[in-house]
């Protein structure tokens, strides 16, 4: 019998989205398993580093930081250079965190995409969801619609306080970086986002549910 090879990853992921949305608060709870309310503003970029083993294998995550205040600056193309994934973070207490999403993400796919010509992974966090869901249900938006109309694999609502979704959202996109990997030609309608009920907390993709 064939021993198991155990397997490391290293996946760089960017984490963006404006000022104070909570990047820094979800990567914090994620690496560190606290939370502070104070608001220091990132300066530049931070980095974090998760180390998950998943089915049989090691993952590193290395996490990215980016300040809100590059806000689409010729910075953010230094950084997000050889990612693998993203997630995009705004606050559903703030429409116009919102609103900023499809630009965060139209300079992600300006600005890179995999070897193989397809955009990175990207996961949508509603984060700050123990403050309640105005933005969600306030402009009727239609979550699903929304992350396949601007290439989400997923979304989350999260909150870094009370520990929400944020393992789940980690796991979708590493299984969503990992199945690019083993299979770069497969082609984008593989990654179609399941249906999900109105009340649910955050959407999830087939991905997720695979293996
Ligand atoms: N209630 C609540 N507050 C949060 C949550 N996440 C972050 N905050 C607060 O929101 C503020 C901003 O959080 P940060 O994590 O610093 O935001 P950021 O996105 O890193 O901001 P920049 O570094 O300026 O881009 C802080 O006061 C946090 O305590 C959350 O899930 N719930
Ligand atoms: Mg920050």
């Amino acid at each position: 019998m064939e021993n198991h090879h155990l397997k490391e990853h290293l996946y760089k992921i960017l984490v963006i989205g404006d000022l104070g949305v909570g990047k820094t608060s979800i990567i914090k709870r994620y690496v560190h398993q606290n939370f502070s309310p104070n608001y220091r503003a990132t300066i530049g970029v931070d980095f974090a580093l998760k180390v998950l083993s998943l089915d049989q294998e090691t993952v590193r995550l290395q996490l990215w930081d980016i300040a809100g205040q590059e806000r689409f600056g010729n910075m953010t193309r230094v950084y997000y250079r050889e990612a693998m994934g993203a997630f995009i973070v705004f606050d559903v207490t703030r429409p116009s965190t919102f609103e900023a999403v499809t630009k965060w993400k139209e300079d992600l796919d300006a600005k890179l995409s995999l070897s193989n010509g397809k955009h990175v992974a990207a996961v949508l966090l509603a984060n700050k969801c123990d403050q309640g869901r105005d933005v969600l249900t306030n402009n009727g938006i239609k979550m699903e619609q929304f992350c396949q109309e601007n290439g989400f694999v997923g979304w989350f609502e999260t909150s870094a306080k009370e520990n929400i979704n944020i393992d789940e959202a980690a796991h979708c996109l590493v299984k969503h970086i990992i199945a690019n990997e083993n299979d770069p030609l497969q082609s984008e309608d593989a990654d179609t986002i399941s249906p999900q009920q109105e009340s649910s907390r955050g959407g999830t993709c087939s991905a997720c549910f695979r293996s």
